[in-house]
């Protein structure tokens, strides 16, 4: 089955980052674009990953993973350099109503896969490539950053508040339709 591509809203959601090396840093990162409820656990800590723990007060145990620290969270990532563990979390967060579990090497063991992503403003554009090919992901994401203007906040800004002063119907529509397409064709003009 392929991946349903979807936004999550992680307002009240707890996250739990097994980990603290290399990839846990890079879950870290881009999970803190969107959180700050985030607990951490591993044996050992890069000083990059100490150092955004530091900067964001956020939740930490130095100590080797047991089975039953997962309980509770929301969504966990298995970032250890350990398949069997992984293996271990996420059969653990079966157990668990309504966990997400993503394993960093074991796919299979993925109830969600992160994508590597642009945010500008309010846009925020997805890549995955259903695991086949992670540098593909990231390095497409480079090449469409360099295609979209960082106008693009600007003129979210403005349709998103013409959407709360215009009515809503056909009229409406239209003229949101018209006024994105001539805002993408502008930018074929501008470069
Ligand atoms: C996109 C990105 C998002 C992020 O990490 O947030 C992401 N991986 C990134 C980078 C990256 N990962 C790897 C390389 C080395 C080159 C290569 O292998 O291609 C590079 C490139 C680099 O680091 O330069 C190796 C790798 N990755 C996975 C495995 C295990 C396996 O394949 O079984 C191995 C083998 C480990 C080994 O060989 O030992 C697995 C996954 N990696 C995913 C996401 C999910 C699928 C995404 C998709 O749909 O494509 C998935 C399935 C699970 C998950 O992690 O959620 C992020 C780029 C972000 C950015 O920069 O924008
Ligand atoms: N999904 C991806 O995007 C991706 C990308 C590259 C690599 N990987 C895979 O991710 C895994 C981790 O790679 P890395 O570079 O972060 O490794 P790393 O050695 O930098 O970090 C491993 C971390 O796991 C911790 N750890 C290990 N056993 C533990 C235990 N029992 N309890 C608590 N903490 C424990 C260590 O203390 C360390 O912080 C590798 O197996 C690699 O193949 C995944």
């Amino acid at each position: 089955m392929a991946y349903f591509p979807a936004f999550l809203k992680f307002d009240d959601k707890s996250i739990l980052i097994v980990g603290g090396g290399y990839v846990a840093l890079e879950k870290l990162e881009h999970l803190l674009n969107f959180s700050s409820n985030i607990t951490l656990i591993a044996r050992d800590f890069s000083d990059k990953v100490k150092a955004l723990i530091d900067e964001n007060s956020l939740t930490y145990f130095k100590k080797d993973y047991q089975i039953g620290d997962a309980k509770g969270f929301d969504i966990v990532i298995a970032a250890i350099d350990d398949f069997s563990l992984q293996e271990s979390i996420y059969f653990e967060t079966r157990d668990y109503n309504n966990t997400l579990c993503n394993c960093v090497d074991l796919q299979k063991y993925c109830d969600f896969i992160f994508p590597a992503y642009i945010k500008k403003g309010d846009l925020t554009v997805a890549i995955s490539t259903s695991g086949s090919s992670p540098a593909f992901a990231k390095n497409f994401k480079e090449y469409l950053k360099n295609l979209i203007p960082s106008s693009v906040e600007d003129f979210l800004k403005e349709v998103k508040a013409l959407r709360t002063t215009m009515p809503k119907g056909r009229e409406r529509m239209e003229f949101l339709d018209k006024k994105a397409k001539d805002y993408i064709k502008s930018w074929s003009k501008d470069s």
